[in-house]
C-alpha cells in the first residue's frame, strides 16, 4: 500500500517507519525542513530507542521517503495518516489548528480515492470535521473516507510498543474503510478492535485519563502512607495482586508528565463541559497532580527550614526516562519553585539537556554527569529514573554531595539501605530513613 505520513514527531514518525518495515511504501512529509534533511539522511530528530536503525534499514530498500512537498507525497498516496499534535489552548481544549491545516492540505492534494486516517489525539466529533475540511477543499472529483486510528505508544518505548503493543483501534463509519486499515494493520500481528469513530476518539481520551486517574490515585495513597508509616512499594505490591487491579502502572512519583495526559485530561474535562457533564473525578486527578509536583520541594522546605543559598542538583529532567522530551516534565515546576526559594540549581540528563535548556529558567546551570551535578550541590533530587542515575551508589552520593541529603522522586533505593550508608534517605510514600545521622 501507499501511505502518507504528515507530522513526523513521535507518533508520526514511529508510525511511518513501522508501516514502512512491515512492507508498505510511506511517504513521511514535514513543514520542517530541517527535520526532512536530517531524516532523509537516515537521522532521527527526536531520540527514540531503536528507531534510527529501523529508519536507515527501510530508507535503504527503497520503502520509506521523507519530503516537505505534499504534491511529492500524494503523487501515489492511497491512505493519509495525520499525525501533528493537538496542544492544550489556554482554555484547556485541544487546539486542532494543525488539524485543519493539514485536512485543508491533503483535500487540495490528494489525486484518488483517498482514506485519511486520524492518529492524532482529537476530540470527539474532530474526524467528522477533518472529512468536511478535506472535502471543502478537493480539486479532483474523488470519494474521501475517514478513520479514527488513535495511538497508544508510549515515548522511551515507542518503536516496541507499535510491535507489541495491546491493541489496535481502528474506527470508521464505512466497511470498505475499516478493512483497508485493518489489512495494513495485520502484519503487526495485534489484536484489532473495530468500532465506530466517536468510539474509537473517545477510547484514546478514556485510556489517558484512565491511566493519569490510577497514577494520582496511587500518589494519594503513597501521601497517606508517609503520614500512616506504611510502605508504598508494599501497598502497591499487595493491591497489584488482585487481577482486577492489576500490578502496572502503579508508581508513586512526583506527579505524571509528558505531552500527552497532562493535555488530554484537560481537554476530555473541557469536553465533558461542553457536553454538559462535568467529569469531577478527573478535575481532582489533576489537581492532585499539580500537587504533587510540589513534594519533593516542600519535603525539602520541611527538612531544612530556608532553601536561600542552597545549591539543589536535579538528577533527571526529562518527563521519563528514555525520551528527550521535556514537555510538561516535573522538572519544570520543581527547578521554578527551588529558585523561587533562593535556591541555586545544577541540572542533569543523559540525552534531554538541551530541550532543558529550552524550557527550564535560565537560571538553571547545567553538569555533564551526576558526579558533576553532585560534587557542585549541597544535597540532590531524583527526578528521572535513567539508568545511569539508579547506577549511581549510595556511597557516591555520600562522597559526593556537601550534605547527603537525597530526596528521591523515584524511589530508587531501599531506605534502611540508604540509611546504613550514610544518607539521609526522603522517599515517596515510604519513611525517610537516616534521620538520626549527624549531617554537617
Ligand atoms: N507523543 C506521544 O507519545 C503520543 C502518543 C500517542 C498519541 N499522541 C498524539 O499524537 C499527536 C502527535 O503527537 P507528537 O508528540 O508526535 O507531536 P510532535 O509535536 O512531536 O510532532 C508533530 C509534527 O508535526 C509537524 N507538523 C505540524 N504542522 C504540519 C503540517 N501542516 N504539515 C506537516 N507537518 C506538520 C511538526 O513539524 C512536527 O514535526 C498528538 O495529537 C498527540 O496527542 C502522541
Ligand atoms: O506508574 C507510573 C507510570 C507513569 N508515571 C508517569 O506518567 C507519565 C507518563 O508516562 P508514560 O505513560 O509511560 O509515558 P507517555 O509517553 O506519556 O505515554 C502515555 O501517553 C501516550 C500519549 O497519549 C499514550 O499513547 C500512552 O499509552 C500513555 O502511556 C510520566 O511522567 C511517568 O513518570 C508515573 O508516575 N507512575
Amino acid at each position: 500500500m501507499n501511505i502518507a505520513v504528515v507530522g513526523t514527531g513521535y507518533v508520526g514518525l514511529v508510525t511511518g517507519v513501522a508501516l514502512s518495515e512491515i512492507g508498505h511504501h510511506v511517504t513521511c512529509i514535514d513543514i520542517d525542513i530541517e527535520k526532512v534533511k536530517r531524516m532523509k539522511q537516515g537521522k532521527s530528530p527526536i531520540y527514540e530507542p531503536g528507531l534510527e536503525d529501523l529508519m536507515k534499514a527501510n530508507i535503504e530498500r527503497g520503502r520509506l521517503d521523507f519530503t516537505k512537498c505534499y504534491e511529492e507525497a500524494f503523487a501515489e498516496a492511497e491512505v493519509a495518516y495525520i499525525a501533528v499534535g493537538t496542544p492544550e489552548k489556554a482554555d484547556g481544549t485541544a487546539d486542532l489548528r494543525f488539524i485543519e491545516v493539514v485536512a485543508e492540505s491533503i483535500g487540495r492534494h490528494v489525486q484518488r480515492d483517498t482514506i485519511v486516517v486520524t492518529k492524532s489525539t482529537v476530540p470527539v466529533g474532530t474526524n467528522d470535521y477533518v472529512r468536511q475540511l478535506v472535502e471543502k477543499n478537493l480539486f479532483e472529483n474523488v470519494n474521501i473516507d475517514v478513520v479514527s486510528n488513535p495511538e497508544f505508544l508510549r515515548e522511551g518505548s515507542a518503536v516496541h510498543d507499535t510491535f507489541h503493543g495491546d491493541r489496535i483501534v481502528i474506527g470508521a463509519n464505512s466497511q470498505h474503510a475499516a478493512d483497508t486499515i485493518e489489512q495494513i494493520n495485520v502484519p503487526f500481528g495485534l489484536p484489532i478492535y473495530k468500532t465506530d469513530i466517536q468510539s474509537a476518539e473517545m477510547i484514546k481520551y478514556a485510556s489517558n485519563a484512565f491511566l493519569a486517574t490510577k497514577i494520582s490515585f496511587v500518589n494519594e495513597i503513597s501521601n497517606l502512607c508517609d503520614k500512616l508509616g506504611a510502605n508504598i512499594e508494599d501497598v502497591t505490591a499487595g493491591m497489584g495482586m488482585d487481577a482486577r487491579i492489576g500490578n502496572k502502572f502503579l508508581n508513586a512519583g512526583i506527579g505524571y508528565g509528558g505531552s500527552c495526559f497532562p493535555k488530554d485530561t484537560s481537554a476530555l474535562v473541557q469536553l465533558a463541559e461542553q457536553a454538559g457533564q462535568p467529569f469531577e473525578l478527573l478535575r481532582a486527578v489533576m489537581n492532585v497532580n499539580e500537587k504533587q509536583k510540589r513534594l519533593l520541594v516542600e519535603k525539602a522546605k520541611e527538612r531544612f527550614g530556608s532553601l536561600q543559598g542552597k545549591t539543589v542538583a536535579l538528577l533527571g529532567l526529562a518527563f521519563k526516562p528514555n525520551t528527550d522530551d521535556m514537555r510538561e516534565a516535573a522538572s519544570i515546576t520543581i527547578a521554578q519553585e527551588l529558585i523561587l526559594e533562593g535556591a541555586n540549581v545544577i541540572g542533569y540528563d543523559p540525552i534531554a539537556t538541551e530541550n532543558a535548556k529550552k524550557v527550564l529558567p535560565g537560571a538553571v546551570a547545567y553538569a555533564d554527569s551526576p558526579e558533576e551535578a553532585c560534587k557542585t550541590a549541597d544535597f540532590a533530587m531524583i527526578l528521572t529514573e535513567w539508568d545511569d542515575i539508579q547506577a549511581v551508589s549510595l556511597e557516591e552520593y555520600k562522597a559526593w554531595l556537601k550534605e547527603p541529603v537525597l530526596f528521591d522522586g523515584r524511589n530508587c533505593y531501599n531506605p534502611a539501605e540508604a540509611a546504613e550508608k550514610g544518607i539521609q534517605y526522603h522517599s515517596i510514600g515510604r519513611q525517610t530513613t537516616g534521620t538520626d545521622l549527624v549531617l554537617q
